[in-house]
């Protein structure tokens, strides 16, 4: 029988791969990938339409065995010992199952019905705004509403350890902020997160730390903040900038381009070049119709990956090791 564990990462994934299929048809969707969430984390997996995102995850979740490699949720084995870890953690699904005749709350009600410690329902319905929607029948919810009621009854059980695929597809802003704020209070409550997302701004806004898949590898792992650090930062108006002295002579310019009238100066020192440029322009009475400047954002990281700018087989960085003794 299992037993709780010691302080520790709740998550630790080593040399993770999976494949589907055998012999010649065999695919390898997973290809050697490391992985640490720690207690109180939020860690997003990022990357490209096929990198192998819901494939890691699922092996997280217990769903599949790992083709080879070591995964511990707690500091157990998801698969062998399942019913321990499935208490523990929530697992929201890239699709839901309802019943489609029971009403949202009978939804909660028989979810609860399995668990343990459930949470009060009503609390459940008002966390995720459910609470006007009652006893709306679930096949008369919206794909928003559908999407929420499955997140509520993913963290009806309080759990230690909550594993989202993708919790904000098909959710509208205000959804989308909800539910940022909900995860941002498991963390706070010591609770660890893994999600996907292909929402860069979710994994900026939410995360941690960033893992980005491609092709069934994490290229870059990070905070947001370290993963953008060696990109550059961008200052972009509208126009030539005509009387002003060659914006390619200012300090830390990596770059000067225009397109479609729009230039774009690429910047290792974001404030440096800001303000000679604003300096600049205000000598000459010149103005920057337009003006915006961007430090180096996640996006830029993405983006440089996923077009091959970024060597896709990056050496997967050795994540940080547990100070503690992880049990295992
Ligand atoms: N059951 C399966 N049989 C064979 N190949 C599969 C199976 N499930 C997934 N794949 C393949 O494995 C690769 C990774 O798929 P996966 O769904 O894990 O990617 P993902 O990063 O979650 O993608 P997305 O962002 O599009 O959801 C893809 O090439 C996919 O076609």
């Amino acid at each position: 029988m299992s037993t709780r564990t010691s302080p520790g990462p709740h998550i630790e994934v080593r040399g993770l791969h999976r494949s589907y299929g055998s012999g010649a048809d065999a695919f390898e969707a997973v290809r050697g990938v490391d992985l640490v969430v720690e207690p109180g984390t939020v860690v997003a997996l990022l990357g490209t339409n096929g990198a192998g995102k819901t494939s890691a995850l699922e092996v997280v979740e217990g769903l599949a065995p790992p083709s080879s490699g070591e995964v511990r949720v707690l500091g157990l084995d998801p698969v062998a010992d399942r019913a321990e870890v499935r208490r523990r953690t929530g697992v929201l699904l890239q699709t839901s199952g309802f019943p489609a005749d029971l009403t949202v709350a009978e939804t909660l009600r028989m979810w609860a019905a399995t668990m343990t410690a459930p949470r009060p329902v009503a609390d459940a319905l008002a966390d995720l705004d459910l609470a006007g929607r009652a006893d709306v029948r679930v096949r008369a919810l919206s794909g928003g509403e559908l999407r929420r009621l499955d997140l509520a009854c993913t963290l009806l059980g309080e759990p230690e350890v909550v594993l989202l695929d993708e919790p904000t597809t098909g959710l509208d802003p205000e959804s989308r902020r909800r539910v940022w704020e909900l995860v941002a209070g498991l963390r706070d409550r010591g609770c660890s997160v893994l999600l996907t997302t292909h929402h860069l701004e979710e994994a900026e806004e939410l995360a941690d730390r960033v893992a980005i898949m491609h092709a069934g590898r994490i290229v870059r792992e990070g905070t947001p903040a370290e993963l953008g650090a060696d990109r550059p930062a961008t200052i972009r108006f509208e126009g030539a900038a005509a009387g002003l002295p060659d914006l390619a002579g200012l300090p830390a310019v990596a770059r000067v381009g225009t397109d479609h009238g729009t230039t774009t100066l690429e910047s290792r020192d974001l404030q440096a070049t800001l303000t000679a440029l604003l300096t600049a322009a205000a000598d000459r009475d010149v103005r920057l119709p337009g003006l915006e400047a961007r430090s180096a954002s996640l996006e830029s990281v993405f983006l440089a990956i996923a077009s091959g700018e970024e060597p896709a087989a990056a050496p997967t960085p050795e994540p940080a090791r547990p100070t503690g003794g992880a049990a295992r």
